[in-house]
């Protein structure tokens, strides 16, 4: 059987570099994508980590900014993003010292980055400048600039400086053009203008004169009426087909030989159909980012399992197979907390499955 690492030089754990490239060029010729999940806790790592293992596939693991102060404790100030940076910091060092057990590719990224949040953003290429020194790569293998609510022409050329600096460590980079709607990270999108929520070809095009000259390490998120969180069905319209256009144009433009010379990013994977992933992955689509699904799917088994189990749970001492019974296997966090992992995998493996990934590694 074909595998993926067969084009990586590391095989297992954390993957950076050229290895990032090389996995997306492969997903993109295999006609697959790969679930970019948002973790907060080791707990969600180790879910996610599970069902990449269990369904053979490379799996990105992201934090989002919230996500990231989250892992530092919700106890911890943020001012200056000191928290979202620490926890950032420690959410990668769990990851890279445990991915390598489950042996398959992860791809170490960060989320949405708005300019109001760049001190996140400059804590975290600030540590990955250090582990680089030490280490000779940086501690994440990519991260997300998101400066799509400013003007193109600022988004570009901000995106560009900070790729500059991605670039040296040969890092990956993913920049978002036009708008995800929804909420993200405390921005409320849920208003803006609609046309915005789907990029032109010609906005891509810009993207890529900017970027490509630095290095080929940069991925896309275009919007294409992509919005996070999951609503009443008929709220959104998705058009993935519309990314064929942005191929279409850049290979004209650049007089490409390849049919997708763009890697593309699909934001706000919750909720959407099998055949709207189906499309963006046809059309370059490398990249599927799903929390809202996951979160809830995490919620589910701890739900069912407070709900089952609520006789036992009450007290300390005492349940319906006698008031002397104790129930510390009950409550231990390593039963109910576990119920949760559970039914995240579980979700999870029905992405690996609609995005083809099953069985690449
Ligand atoms: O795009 C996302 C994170 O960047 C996830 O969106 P959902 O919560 O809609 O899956
Ligand atoms: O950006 C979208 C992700 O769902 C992250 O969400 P969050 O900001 O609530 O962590
Ligand atoms: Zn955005
Ligand atoms: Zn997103």
């Amino acid at each position: 059987m074909p595998s993926v690492t067969d084009v990586l030089s590391r095989k297992s754990g954390v993957i950076v570099g050229d290895d990032v490239r090389k996995l997306f060029d492969y997903a993109k010729e295999h006609k697959f994508a790969i679930p970019a999940v948002n973790v907060t806790s080791s707990s969600t790592v180790i879910a996610t980590l599970e069902a990449a293992r269990d369904n053979k596939s490379p799996v990105i693991i992201q934090a989002s900014q919230g996500g990231a102060a989250y892992f530092a404790g919700k106890g911890v100030d943020n001012k200056n993003q000191e928290a979202s940076i620490a926890g950032a910091i420690a959410c990668a060092l769990f990851v890279r010292s445990i991915a390598p057990t489950y042996g398959v590719p992860v791809v170490l990224h960060s989320d949405h980055c708005a300019k109001k949040l760049l001190p996140w953003f400059d804590g975290m290429l600030a540590a990955d400048e250090a582990y680089y020194k030490e280490h000779g790569e940086p501690l994440f293998s990519s991260h997300m600039i998101d400066l799509s609510e400013e003007s193109h022409e600022d988004n570009i050329a901000e995106t560009a400086k900070y790729f500059k600096r991605a670039a040296k460590m040969n890092q990956w980079l993913e920049m978002e053009i036009g708008i995800t709607g929804g909420e993200e990270d405390g921005v409320d999108n849920s208003h803006v203008d609609a046309s915005r929520l789907y990029t032109q070809p010609e906005d891509i095009y810009r993207v890529y004169e900017a970027l490509s000259p630095i290095s080929p390490n940069f991925s896309i998120a275009a919007a294409f009426g992509n919005v996070h969180g999951v609503y009443k069905p008929g709220n959104v319209k998705l058009q993935p087909e519309l990314l064929s256009d942005h191929q279409a144009f850049v290979k004209k433009q650049i007089g490409s030989s390849s049919d997708k010379p763009l890697y593309l990013v699909f934001h706000g994977g919750s909720g959407s159909a099998a055949s709207e992933f189906q499309t963006g992955i046809s059309n370059g689509v490398v990249k599927v980012n799903l929390d809202t699904d996951l979160q809830y799917a995490y919620l589910e088994g701890i739900r069912d399992y407070v709900l089952n189990k609520k006789d036992y749970i009450m007290t300390q001492v005492g349940n319906p197979e006698g008031e002397d019974k104790p129930n510390k296997k009950y409550f231990d966090p390593r039963v109910w907390v576990r119920e949760g992992e559970k039914t995240m995998s579980a979700r999870l493996t029905q992405s690996f499955k609609i995005f083809n990934a099953v069985n690449t590694v």
